[in-house]
C-alpha cells in the first residue's frame, strides 16, 4: 500500500469515529443541545447534522442547538440554530441555558456579557436563576385581535381563553404560515390572564413548527403586551408556561420597554457524546 494509501485509509477510519461531545440543558422544559465550540470544530453550516441532533427520535433531542464560541471583548458568543437546522433569531430561554453552561465551563462566575444575534446581552445568576437582559423594544403593533412585536424574535400574541383545550400546533401553524408573516413566519403565543400580573402561555415556535414548552422571547413579548394593551399595570408578570414558571421585569420610557429582564431556572440535564 502506498502512502497516500494509507493515509486516505487512516483518514476514513478516523472520520468513522468522529465524536461530537454535547450537553443537554433544559430551561422551563424548552431544551437545547450544548456544543463548547471555543475551538471551531463544529461543521456550522450542515444543517441536516444539527436538525439530526435536535431529533427525538434519530438524534439527542432538542428545541434547539446552541454553540459557545469565543468572542474577542465580551465573555462569549451565541450561535442558535432552531431544531429544523437552521440559524435562527435570538432565543431567550436558550441565551439563560447558555449562560449557565458557561458557568458550568467556568467561563463566567455569576455575571456575563455576550453577543447574540441580535446583539450585546448581559447575564445575572442569582439564586438558581439565570437572569437575561433582553433588548429593548421600541416598536409594538397592537392591532384588533392581535399584538405583533420583536423581542429578538418575532412574536404574534393572542388572548385565548380556551387555552387549555386549544389545538396549539394546528392553529399556531395557520397563524405562523399565514397573512401577513407568510414564509418568513412568527412565533405564536396564546395568552390568558389568571391575575393582575399573572399570565397563563402557550406557545408554536418557528422553525421547531410545534409547541414547546416554553419560549423566552415569547414570554417576554406577552409581558410587553399586556402591559402595552392596558391589561396589567405591574411591571413584573410571572408567566406560567407548560413547562414551568418565568418572570419579566421592564420599564417603560417614553414608549421605549427597556431594561427588559427575562427571568427563570436553566438545567444541566445530561452530556454525552455522538459519532457521525
Ligand atoms: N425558544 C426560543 C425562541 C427561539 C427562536 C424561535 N424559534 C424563532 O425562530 O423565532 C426562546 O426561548 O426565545
Amino acid at each position: 500500500m502506498s502512502l497516500t494509501r494509507e493515509l486516505i485509509m487512516l483518514i476514513l477510519i478516523f472520520a468513522e469515529y468522529m465524536e461530537i461531545l454535547f450537553y443537554k440543558y433544559q430551561g422551563t422544559g424548552n431544551d437545547f443541545v450544548m456544543i463548547d465550540n471555543r475551538l471551531q470544530e463544529f461543521d456550522k453550516n450542515n444543517t441536516k447534522l444539527v436538525a439530526k441532533l435536535c431529533d427525538r427520535r434519530f438524534g439527542v433531542g432538542a428545541d434547539g442547538l446552541i454553540l459557545l464560541e469565543n468572542h474577542p471583548e465580551l465573555d462569549f458568543k451565541m450561535v442558535y440554530y432552531n431544531a429544523d437546522g437552521n440559524e435562527s433569531s435570538m432565543c431567550g430561554n436558550g441565551g439563560r441555558c447558555l449562560v449557565a453552561f458557561a458557568n458550568f465551563l467556568g467561563i463566567i462566575k455569576n455575571k456575563a456579557s455576550f453577543e447574540a444575534v441580535d446583539g450585546l446581552h448581559h447575564a445575572i445568576i442569582e439564586n438558581d436563576l439565570v437572569k437575561l437582559q433582553m433588548q429593548d423594544v421600541v416598536s409594538i403593533e397592537n392591532n384588533k385581535d392581535y399584538v405583533y412585536l420583536n423581542t429578538g424574535s418575532p412574536h404574534h400574541v393572542q388572548m385565548e381563553n380556551n387555552i387549555h383545550d386549544l389545538a396549539i400546533k394546528e392553529v399556531g401553524s395557520k397563524i405562523r404560515y399565514g397573512q401577513p408573516y407568510n414564509e418568513a413566519g412568527t412565533n405564536v403565543n396564546f395568552v390568558k390572564q389568571l391575575s393582575e400580573n399573572t399570565f397563563q402561555v402557550r406557545t408554536y415556535e418557528r422553525g421547531v413548527e410545534d409547541e414547546t414548552l416554553s419560549c423566552g422571547t415569547g414570554v417576554t413579548a406577552v409581558a410587553l403586551a399586556m402591559f402595552e394593551t392596558g391589561k396589567t399595570k405591574s411591571n413584573l408578570i410571572s408567566l406560567e408556561t407548560e413547562g414551568g414558571k418565568l418572570q419579566v421585569s421592564f420599564d417603560k420610557q417614553d414608549s421605549i420597554y427597556k431594561n427588559v429582564w427575562l427571568i427563570g431556572p436553566a438545567t444541566h440535564v445530561f452530556k454525552g457524546t455522538i459519532s457521525w
